[in-house]
């Protein structure tokens, strides 16, 4: 047994004979953190709109009244911060950093805000990618939050597992669209979900008809929606379907998405709450 041992061997690193637990690969927050919830917005795919959705989630729960974040973990493609019109530099303490704050008062940290070159990639390999999600966990001040949502990049690779594995996450949304490959592509996001003991609190599926302006009518432009299909397939009790809303998308460019009206997303948000309690 490890001198000092105090028995709790999910949080000892020593190799040890008498381990009764694995490690825990939980990361530790800075002591100026208190996040009650962690909610992962994941896509089997890119372009589906998760960021969109992300931050429209962000916007309705903070309206909701809960005290939000947004940690933008897509660090090849963040687009966190301009949705919400901001390019200011987090301010700095020692050698850790304050997450900066929209003008509602959701709480954000990206990559695009330390960085000088807004256009400039961001070409790094896997494990530093992964390091700097971590880091926006461990090194980031994020005061009193009620729910941190955790923007990962598409499909099922180093950073949705490294924020399955290092952050405390009680569950995840799903982001799609309709296709015919959907139902693949769900699966695999469902089944990463899954194996790391994840549970899903719902899906969206982004674009999911248009409906006329002049006759009300509601059109599939991308395909028939395969969400009945899919809540019948794997079980996910939490559906919501989001229009293609070209104003919306304007004022993700604007910069001004804390100003969209009220969406479905506010039923669907209350909802994954209930569930999480
Ligand atoms: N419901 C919608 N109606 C109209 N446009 C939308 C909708 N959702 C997203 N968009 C637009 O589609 C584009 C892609 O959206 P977004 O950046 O959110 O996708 P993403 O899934 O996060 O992409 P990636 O995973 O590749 O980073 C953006 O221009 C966004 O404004």
């Amino acid at each position: 047994m490890a001198e000092g041992c105090n028995h709790n061997c999910s949080s000892c690193g020593e190799s040890c004979s008498s381990r009764t637990a694995p490690q825990s690969l939980l990361e530790v927050p800075h002591e100026g953190t208190k996040i009650k919830h962690i909610i992962a917005v994941i896509s089997g795919k890119g372009g589906v709109g998760k960021s969109s959705v992300t931050t429209s989630l962000a916007v309705t729960l903070n309206r909701l009244g809960y005290k939000t974040a947004v940690l933008d973990a897509d660090i090849t493609g963040p687009s966190i911060p301009t949705a919400f019109g901001i390019n200011e530099e987090p301010e700095r303490g020692g050698d850790f950093l304050y997450a900066v704050e929209t003008k509602t008062g959701i709480k954000m940290m990206s990559i695009n805000l330390l960085i000088e070159d807004q256009t400039a990639p961001v070409i790094w390999r896997g494990p530093i990618i992964a390091g700097a999600v971590k880091q926006f966990y461990t090194d980031v001040v994020w005061g009193d939050i009620d729910y941190m949502l955790v923007d990962c990049p598409p499909g099922t690779g180093d950073v949705p597992l490294t924020v399955f594995q290092s952050l405390p996450v009680d569950g995840a949304v799903i982001v799609t669209t309709p296709q015919d490959l959907v139902s693949l592509i769900v699966e695999k996001a469902v089944r990463m979900a899954d194996d790391m003991g994840i549970r899903i609190l719902g899906l969206v599926e982004n674009m999911s008809y248009f409906k006329c302006p002049d006759c009300g009518k509601e059109h599939s432009i991308f395909g028939e929606s395969k969400v009945e299909e899919i809540q019948d397939r794997f079980g996910i009790e939490t559906v919501v379907k989001l229009p293609i809303d070209p104003a919306l998308a304007g004022l993700m460019d604007e910069g001004k998405i804390e100003d969209m009206p009220e969406s479905k997303l506010k039923e669907f948000a209350q909802t994954i709450v209930g569930k999480i309690g």
